[in-house]
């Protein structure tokens, strides 16, 4: 056998992430994103990333409208490459991107000095699954060798897993807000 151990922890993690995401969206997100955009208020001025909620996404755009001042979200321009953040606003008119992604069909890009991640799981350690494109690791590792970047995962309380399975490159989220709370990682 050779190196195929961390990738099969990742997956198996993953399906079962996936389950606890979709019934924890069933049961709605409560307060969720009023949490966020209080945790965010401060931060008003700053760019900010939020995203366009897929799949079982827990949803952030209340927050990012509620924010004074610049907001993107990602945009894949290839794979294995760090992510771009074009402008958003509410009600801005959107197209599909790449792996089924909406993405705001022009705007210019920002550069996030704040990010509301998305993601599958996450662990008391702060550290956070995804789909497995590696966007959000590569980005993360970019934009904090270039100046400081608060990471705030967001997600539903039932996404916490006891430890995500992780690897050299995983980026730790700063904080993380769900419907019960706020949490941040020392
Ligand atoms: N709302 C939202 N937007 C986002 C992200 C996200 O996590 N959430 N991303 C965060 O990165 C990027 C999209 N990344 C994605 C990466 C993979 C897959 C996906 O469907 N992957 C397949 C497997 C593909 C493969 O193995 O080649 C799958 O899961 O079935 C979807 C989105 C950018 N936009
Ligand atoms: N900064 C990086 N440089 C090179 N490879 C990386 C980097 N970050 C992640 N990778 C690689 O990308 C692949 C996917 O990473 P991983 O499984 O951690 O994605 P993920 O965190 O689940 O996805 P995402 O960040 O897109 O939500 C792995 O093979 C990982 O080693």
């Amino acid at each position: 056998m050779t190196d195929v151990k961390a990738p099969d922890f990742k997956a198996v993690a993953r399906a079962e992430a996936f389950a606890r995401r979709a019934a924890a969206f069933a049961a709605g997100q409560g307060q969720a994103a009023e949490i966020l955009a209080d945790f965010l208020a401060p931060h008003r001025g700053k760019a900010l990333s939020g995203y366009m909620p897929m799949r079982s996404e827990i949803d952030p755009l209340p927050a990012m409208a509620a924010h004074q001042g610049p907001v993107g979200v990602p945009v894949i321009l290839e794979k294995a490459a760090p992510l771009r953040f074009r402008e958003w606003s509410p009600g801005c008119r959107l197209v599909e991107g790449a792996f089924r992604a909406m993405i705001p069909e022009e705007g210019a890009w920002i550069e996030p000095q704040v990010m509301i991640v998305p993601m599958l799981a996450y662990d008391a350690r702060g550290y956070r699954l995804g789909y497995g494109g590696g966007f959000y690791d590569r980005t993360l590792e970019l934009l904090r060798a270039r100046g400081p970047v608060l990471a705030v995962g967001f997600a539903f309380g039932a996404q916490e897993m006891a430890e995500v399975p992780v690897d050299g490159f995983d980026q730790r989220l700063d904080a993380v807000v769900t419907e019960k709370g706020v949490t941040l990682f020392g």
